[in-house]
């Protein structure tokens, strides 16, 4: 069985993969400082609670966060007895080598990202995650990354106008009822809801123009799904884009 670790800024998710289905996804937050046994007394517990039968023998890591890395290896090494696969070392090949500027360091989620797309919908994409940043990555015909954009997240826009003006309060982020809010709450939710709606459309409007070739838009990340009902440019939603990603990349190191 394979476990796939997703790491991003915010959280960690680990997924086992028993080469059909998803036995059990979990969900921590990111920590640097998080040991191997830590991750391992986490990981123990929640499996025994859901009472899967597990048995892992390979690991695949993809870490936005690179010093998370470290203790990640360790923990893989000392209670599976393996090494771990990290995507974006040179050990860990890419079905499809991106094409951006030399010396670009793509972020490894966004490489998964575009892995997990191809393998599902083919070339000529838009990837829109919705993680600490939202991340736009456009996937050519030949499955290739060839760049895109990144804006800041949603809850990290609405943490900075929190953080920044000491009357607007914290809040989480949700669909208004009426765009002209008229108390502070819910001008925050239109000014960032709809102000998001305006982000991804537009981006995605853009990229379309510029890329001049049909191109399908592929959301994921928890957030998606309330976007869509802002009338987002979304064709489809995929909740484990990112972990199918990792097992398609897992498959290629293997069959090779
Ligand atoms: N309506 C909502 N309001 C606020 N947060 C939400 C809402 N719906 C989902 N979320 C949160 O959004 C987050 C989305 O998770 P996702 O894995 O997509 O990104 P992330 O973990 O925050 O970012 P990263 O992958 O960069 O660490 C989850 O923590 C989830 O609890
Ligand atoms: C943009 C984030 C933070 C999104 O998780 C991550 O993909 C990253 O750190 N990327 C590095 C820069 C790049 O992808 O061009
Ligand atoms: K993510």
């Amino acid at each position: 069985m394979l476990l796939a670790i997703d790491c991003g800024n915010t959280n960690t998710v680990f997924s086992i993969w028993d080469g059909q289905e998803f036995l059990c996804t979990l969900r921590t937050s990111t920590h640097h400082a998080r040991t191997a046994d830590a991750y391992f007394t986490w990981y123990y517990t929640l499996v025994k609670h859901y009472g899967i039968e597990v048995d892992i023998t390979d690991v695949i890591i993809s870490s936005t966060v690179p010093r998370v890395v470290f203790n990640l290896r360790v923990f893989s090494d000392r209670f599976f007895g393996c090494r771990p696969l990290v995507v974006g070392k040179p050990e860990c090949r890419l079905p499809v080598e991106p094409r951006v500027d030399a010396g670009t360091q793509v972020g490894p989620d966004r490489l998964v990202n575009t892995a997990g797309a191809f393998d599902r919908h083919g070339g000529n994409l838009i990837v829109v995650d919705f993680g600490t940043a939202t991340t736009f990555d456009v996937v050519a015909h030949d499955g290739a990354y060839v760049g895109g954009a990144i804006a800041p997240g949603v809850n990290l826009s609405l943490e900075a106008l929190h953080t920044a003006a000491a009357a607007l309060p914290h809040i989480d982020v949700a669909k208004p009822d009426r765009v002209i809010g008229t108390n502070t709450v819910d001008c925050m939710r239109s000014g960032v809801f709809w102000g998001y709606v305006g982000l991804i459309n537009g981006i995605c409007d853009r990229i379309k123009e510029e890329y001049g070739h049909p191109m399908k838009v592929v959301s994921t990340g928890g957030l998606a799904p309330l976007f869509q009902q802002g009338h987002a440019v979304f064709d489809v939603f995929e909740d484990d884009l990112t972990m199918h990603g990792l097992t398609v990349i897992h498959d290629y190191n293997k069959e090779g």
